[in-house]
């Protein structure tokens, strides 16, 4: 297939992903200007699925530029089970459903050869570290980890069904899916993007702290609205905690059940209680997570390596589509606005734009009604001054 569109102008073949690769590529060379390409629809539409084979042609046509045995299209197209573990999980409408967004620029020199990459994430959806609903699961990682045998005793993980943070949710496996063989895939993807032995055993020894994290629970404490460690249970995940993020257990439970104010006076010291500690807690595992996968992001693209002198680049944007679930948080909120903006986007550059057009040429056609999500774009970002609410 990608031979068949090689080439071939936009239009004269079927409609195909391949056609339309093609078409930014050739534009990329012929007037020498980076081009974008915008995967959008719903989820489970095959938005991944379809950059994928976008990386793929462009890998296809743009050759290889380096000449060793890990170049650089290889390295990008091998980075995804890689981000897919950390970033993807299963939800409602798919079993492996990107959590984050994702903008692949690929740069190319002047000859049209690949010659760097870089992957840019935004958005990561932090709230499901903490919080799952049946029949979601957590990312994928925490199952692979607690199915990796060896390594998941080293780390003294049981079950997924074991920690508050997976057992929300009754659903531990996905269909077709053996989640020990995805735990050595990704230890390969890790192998494979170049991340050492010792920094692939800190990673995990992170998530097995997470685990560990979410298990522990508070009670009221001596003071009214303070709390303490709940129990024994309670005090070996603290313990296992610290130790796996090599930190001091005192002030990790000083950390979790109180909260530091910072005033003129100097800093005040607040109890919490066991609520807030429990906030404070998921709060720690949200900011451990994200930066762990910020970690990941910016260590694939040190090994994958940019070029500062590329002569132009196309980018790849894949971002997760609209969602409407029983109960919607602010991260729908933030998900469904972005796709609002890209709705708009396109609404502007094939609706408006292009009638204004005929319009000014005085060309006949017949206008195409379509929804102006203007207002409601408006109503979200646009500073209103205080008269005229
Ligand atoms: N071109 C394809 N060929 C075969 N199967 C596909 C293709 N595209 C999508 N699928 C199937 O649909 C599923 C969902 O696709 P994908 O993960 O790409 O959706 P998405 O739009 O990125 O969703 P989300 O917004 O939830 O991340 C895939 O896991 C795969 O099973």
């Amino acid at each position: 297939m990608m031979e068949q569109y090689k080439g071939v102008q936009l239009g004269e073949l079927s409609p195909h992903v391949f056609a339309v690769a093609d078409a930014s590529y050739r534009a990329m060379l012929n007037d020498s200007m980076s081009q974008s390409i915008l995967v959008s629809g719903e989820s489970g539409a095959g938005k991944t699925e379809t950059t994928k084979l976008i990386m793929r042609y462009l890998t296809y046509v743009g050759g290889r530029a380096v000449l060793d045995d890990r170049s650089v299209e290889q390295q990008v197209l091998e980075s995804n089970p890689l981000l897919e573990a950390f970033g993807n999980a299963k939800t409602v409408r798919n079993d492996n459903s990107s959590r984050f967004g994702k903008f692949v620029e690929i740069q190319f020199d002047k000859s049209g050869r690949i010659s760097g990459a870089a992957i840019r994430t935004y958005l990561l959806e932090r709230s499901r570290v903490v919080q799952i609903t049946d029949p979601e699961r957590n990312f994928h990682c925490f199952y692979q980890l607690c199915a990796s045998g060896k390594d998941a005793e080293l780390y003294k993980l049981g079950h997924a069904s074991t920690f508050h943070y997976l057992n929300q949710s009754k659903t531990y496996e996905l269909e077709g899916i053996n989640n020990e063989d995805e735990y050595w895939k990704t230890k390969r993807a890790m192998d494979i993007v170049g991340i050492s032995r010792s920094d692939q055993d800190a990673i995990f020894r992170t998530l097995a702290a997470i685990l560990h994290l979410g298990n522990i629970e508070f009670s009221p404490g001596k003071d009214s609205d303070s709390s303490k460690i709940k129990d024994s249970t309670s005090n070996f995940h603290l313990q296992m905690t610290a130790t796996l993020l090599m930190c001091d257990p005192d002030l990790l439970v000083s950390s979790l059940c109180t909260r530091s104010i910072h005033t003129n006076e100097g800093i005040i010291i607040k109890e919490l209680d066991c609520a807030a500690a429990a906030a404070n807690r998921d709060a720690l595992s949200k900011t451990i997570y994200a930066r762990l996968f910020d970690w990941l992001v910016e260590n694939i693209n040190k090994s994958i390596g940019q070029d500062v002198d590329s002569k132009a680049q196309i980018g790849v944007l894949d971002i997760y589509g609209f969602e409407s679930f029983k109960h919607n948080s602010f991260e729908q909120f933030c998900i469904n606005f972005a796709n609002e903006k890209l709705q708009q986007h396109f609404n502007e550059h094939v609706f408006k734009m292009e009638q204004e057009e005929y319009k000014s040429e005085k060309i006949n056609w017949s206008y195409i009604e379509f929804i102006d999500n203007q207002d409601m774009l408006d109503l979200i970002e646009k500073h209103q001054c205080t008269d005229d609410v």
